[in-house]
C-alpha cells in the first residue's frame, strides 16, 4: 500500500506524477524573475512544485538573503510546493564557493525556520545526520525528500531498490533516485526497479529518473511504472533530459488517458 505525501493541494503519489520545475538562477533577482514568469505563464496550473536549487545561488551562505528569497518565492507562488535543494558536487551539483556553513547546516536552518515545504537530503550525506534532520523536519512540519544521484552510470535494479528502501527506512517522506544510462538496458533497469518498488516495497512515494535523452522516457512514464514526481524545465534545465514543462504536461495527459 503506497502512502501519499500531502502538501497544500498537492498529493504526491496520487494520480499523475507531479510536475516540479527547477529555479536555477545565480542571483536572488534571477530567481524572483523566474518565479514571476511562472506565475504569469499560461502553463502555471500544470506546475505543482518548484525546486530552488541552492547550489546555483551566489548569495549563499548569507542566511538573511536566503530567508528573504525563500519567503519571496513562497509569496509569489503560494499554491506551489516549494522544495529547497543543495545538490552536492559529488552528486552532480554546482561547486560551492564556501565551506561553512555546510550543506547540512544550511538545510537545518531552512528546516528549523520552515522556510520551504520540502527539503532534499542526500542519502549518502550520512544516516545519522539524516535521521536527526528528519526528526527536526517532522517536528516542524517540513517534508523530506531523500535522494541519490549517479551521473556516470546506472546501478543494477536491486541496488536501486535497496537505496530507495534505505531512504524510506530512515524516515524520508519521499524517496528519489536519478541515474545516468549508458545503454538502453540501463533505462529498463531503472524502470524495473521503479515497478519493483511500487509493487513490493514502497511505503512512501518514490521518484525515479533515468537522465539524458536516452532516459527521458522515464520522465514521462511515472504513472505507468510508479514515479510520483517528474522534473521539467521552465527557464533552464537542472539536469540532462528534462523536458519543457508544456510538453511534459501534454505527455502526462496522454499517458494518463491511454496508458494507465
Ligand atoms: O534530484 C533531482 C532530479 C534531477 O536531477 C533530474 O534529473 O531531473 C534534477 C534536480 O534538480 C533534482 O534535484
Amino acid at each position: 500500500m503506497i502512502r501519499y505525501c500531502k502538501i497544500k493541494h498537492c498529493i504526491i503519489g496520487f494520480d499523475r506524477p507531479k510536475i516540479c520545475v527547477p529555479l536555477v538562477g545565480r542571483s536572488a533577482e534571477e530567481i524572483i524573475a523566474q518565479a514571476d514568469q511562472i506565475r504569469q505563464s499560461q502553463r502555471s496550473s500544470a506546475i505543482d512544485m518548484v525546486e530552488l536549487r541552492g547550489d546555483y545561488l551566489d548569495i549563499l551562505p548569507d542566511y538573511e538573503v536566503l530567508d528573504r528569497l525563500l519567503a519571496k518565492v513562497a509569496e509569489i507562488l503560494p499554491e506551489k510546493v516549494l522544495l529547497f535543494t543543495i545538490r552536492s558536487e559529488a552528486e552532480g551539483g554546482e561547486k560551492l564557493a564556501f565551506t561553512t556553513p555546510t550543506i547540512y547546516e544550511i538545510n537545518r536552518h531552512v528546516i528549523e525556520g520552515h522556510l520551504a515545504d520540502m527539503v532534499d537530503i542526500e542519502l549518502f550525506s550520512g544516516a545519522e545526520q539524516a535521521e536527526e534532520m528528519i526528526g527536526i523536519a517532522k517536528e516542524k512540519g517540513v517534508k523530506i525528500i531523500m535522494s541519490n544521484h549517479d551521473f556516470q552510470t546506472t546501478p543494477d535494479a536491486s541496488t536501486i531498490v535497496n537505496r530507495l528502501r534505505s531512504m524510506q527506512d530512515l524516515g524520508a517522506d519521499v524517496a528519489k533516485i536519478a541515474v545516468m544510462p549508458e545503454n538502453k538496458m540501463h533505462v529498463v533497469n531503472l524502470l524495473a526497479a521503479t515497478a519493483m518498488m511500487q509493487e513490493a516495497y514502497a511505503e512512501v512515494p518514490v521518484v525515479t529518473m533515468s537522465m539524458g535523452k536516452m532516459g527521458a522516457i522515464s520522465r514521462i512514464s511515472g504513472q505507468v511504472f510508479g514515479s510520483a514526481i517528474t522534473f521539467a524545465s521552465f527557464a533552464e534545465a537542472s539536469a540532462p533530459g528534462q523536458i519543457p514543462v508544456d510538453k511534459m504536461d501534454e505527455a502526462l495527459t496522454l499517458i494518463e488517458k491511454y496508458c494507465n
